[in-house]
């Protein structure tokens, strides 16, 4: 996990901005991070900012786990967005350094945009989270997100209810799946952000390296459609890539912690790794614009959440 040298501001002199004058000839950059309850769309409104599969969506709570940073590069602004899982009560050691990542995420980034989703009532969770940034530097946006899901009277009440429970720099209500404002939330997080140069050149998209994007891309495809309690047992390992003409050999494990889970992954006769290799091949393939051999192993590494040694070598 990228977390050891923090947000490097690695500086770079911007070409485009005195070419595309922006309104007020200010050149913004910074880092931003959505935060919110498990499920509330924060990686769903990454890549529909960042306009690229980079963080992991799933429809179980809670399976967000490496920091991964989409950036946005517009004439007047560079946005740098950071991916966090969503804090919890630790009940292990991986539970531990994920809560402290998030605070350490928390503290270095210029904007944070608390997500709620429109479709569920403001709950305790809600509460914890917006009284937890609200101690923090960064600019603070209540984000009501999955707009698409709710009737508009619903949507004004969601509105108020957030309003009081912290005064917000700004709240915007968002459908990352129709687009729906999804521009003006972006404004909005820029208009916050601190005059500064160029911090990434412009073809960077993430600075995360290929090979923790492609564990990502095959982990997702291993959780669906499996049992509630794995997305916590499942880790990813790429052991090699080797580039062979257009052709690109991945080699990676699937960790699980128990011999039953491993069957599950497997699935009968081998049918649902299969399945899993060719969802992840496919993803992997736009990810890298090659063709790729994807070569998956299933590992029983046991009780790896607790062990410091085997997290370390998972990347936590
Ligand atoms: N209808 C609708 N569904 C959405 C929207 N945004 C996200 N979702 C769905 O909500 C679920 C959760 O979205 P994620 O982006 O994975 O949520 P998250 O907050 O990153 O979740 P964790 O990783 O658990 O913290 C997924 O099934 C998404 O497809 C939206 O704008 N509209």
């Amino acid at each position: 996990m990228r977390t050891g040298k923090g947000f490097a501001r690695k500086k770079h002199r911007h070409k485009a901005a005195s070419a595309v004058a922006p309104q007020d000839d200010v050149y913004r950059a910074g880092f931003a991070c959505f935060v919110g309850r498990p499920n509330a769309g924060k990686s769903t409104l990454t890549n529909a900012i960042v306009g690229q599969k980079i963080a992991i969506t799933s429809n179980k709570p809670q399976t967000t786990r490496h920091v991964i940073r989409g950036i946005l590069h517009r004439p007047d602004a560079q946005l740098v967005l950071v991916d966090t899982p969503g804090l919890h009560r630790p009940r292990t050691l991986l539970g531990e350094r994920l809560n402290d990542l998030v605070r350490e995420v928390w503290s270095e980034v210029d904007v944070i945009g608390v997500c709620f989703p429109a479709d569920e009532p403001i709950g305790r969770g809600d509460r914890f989270i917006s009284s937890e940034v609200s101690a923090l530097k960064a600019k603070v946006i209540a984000v009501v997100t999955k707009v698409d899901l709710v009737d508009p009277q619903t949507l004004a009440q969601r509105l108020l209810a957030v309003a009081e429970l912290y005064d917000f720099a700004e709240i915007i209500p968002v459908s990352a799946v129709s687009g729906h404002q999804v521009e003006n939330l972006t404004d909005a997080m820029i208009r916050h952000m601190p005059e500064s140069p160029q911090l990434y050149p412009d073809d960077v998209l993430t600075d995360e390296p290929e090979q923790v994007l492609i564990g990502e891309l095959i982990r997702e495809a291993a959780l669906e459609g499996v049992r509630d309690e794995l997305p916590h047992s499942i880790a990813v390992l790429v052991e090699e890539m080797l580039v062979e003409g257009n052709l690109t050999r991945i080699f990676a494990d699937i960790y699980v912690e128990r011999d039953s889970q491993k069957s599950i992954v497997i699935g009968s006769r081998g049918t649902r790794l299969k399945e899993v290799g060719t969802k992840a091949r496919a993803e992997i393939e736009q990810l890298l614009g090659r063709r790729i051999y994807l070569d998956l192993h299933v590992r029983v590494a046991k009780e790896w959440q607790r062990d410091p040694k085997q997290l370390r070598k998972l990347g936590f």
